[in-house]
């Protein structure tokens, strides 16, 4: 089956809003490319101003996060209402920073993910083994005890739909990209896990991206390998270089 590739950015805690214009006006005729899906997920303040920026172009604007509930007295959070009425389609979930500094579970991520799905809303969902991980050899485990738990629940029809990040954590803002054998090696573990939770039909339709220091040199291989379908896209997402990112295949 062959799937469409999505290249997303995630610009984390950068960028004002009208840096955030600026930016978009300069990425957008660096972007064109009608063979993948291109994204850009900023910060909750951008979003309307970067989605005004982006109308009629092929960049899509998303949320880098969402809270699990409705509404209420939670104070600083951003309601998957709020983001469906901004026009947002595609919002991360679980990035290993997330899960660091505000102590994002496999739980609360999959609170989120059925959440996200419920407002048609597709989520991003992240997942990545630290270093210490790596070294003790127990990378794919711990991966799959993620996808396992972010999945609980969620039915095959809205896992065909999903996008999962595989992003070391290592490698993340480093500059230090795992190879493209690491790459496709773990994405095709968690493309195994989503066969043994569904179906080869759901695995073959989900789409996995890579993230972590993906630079314009390393996006070509990378996007490559057999289950890679895109990358998730930091540090060069904030530059021109996102274009070249985008245009990987040209
Ligand atoms: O979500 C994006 C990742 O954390 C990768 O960030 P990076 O490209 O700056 O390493």
């Amino acid at each position: 089956m062959s799937r469409k590739k999505i290249i997303a950015g995630n610009w984390k805690m950068n960028m004002t809003p009208s840096e955030a214009v600026a930016l978009i006006n300069t990425l957008k005729p660096l972007v064109q490319n009608d063979e993948v899906d291109v994204l850009l997920c900023v910060p909750a303040i951008d979003i309307i101003p970067a989605m005004e920026a982006a109308k009629g172009t092929n960049i899509q604007i998303g949320a880098e996060n969402m809270y699990f509930e409705e509404k209420g007295a939670y104070t600083g959070e951003i309601s998957p209402n709020m983001l469906v009425d901004a026009g947002v389609k595609y919002v991360i979930i679980g990035h290993s920073e997330r899960r660091e500094y505000f102590a994002e579970t496999n739980e609360t991520v999959n609170k989120k993910v059925l959440k996200a799905f419920e407002h048609g809303i597709t989520p991003i969902i992240c997942c990545g083994e630290s270093l210490t991980q790596r070294e003790q050899g127990i990378t794919i485990d711990w991966i799959r005890q993620q996808i396992k738990v972010a999945f609980l629940n969620v039915t095959a029809d809205q896992a065909k739909t999903a996008v999962i990040a595989y992003e070391p954590i290592w490698a993340i803002g480093t500059g230090k990209v795992a190879t493209t054998e690491q790459a496709q090696e773990v994405c095709a573990a968690i493309r195994a896990c989503i066969s043994e939770i569904y179906d080869e039909a759901t695995a073959a339709a989900i789409r996995i991206q890579y993230g972590g220091s993906v630079s314009a040199a390393s996006a070509p291989e990378l996007f490559a390998q057999a289950d890679i379908d895109g990358g998730l896209v930091g540090g060069a997402s904030l530059k021109p270089d996102f274009g070249a990112i985008v245009n990987y295949n040209k």
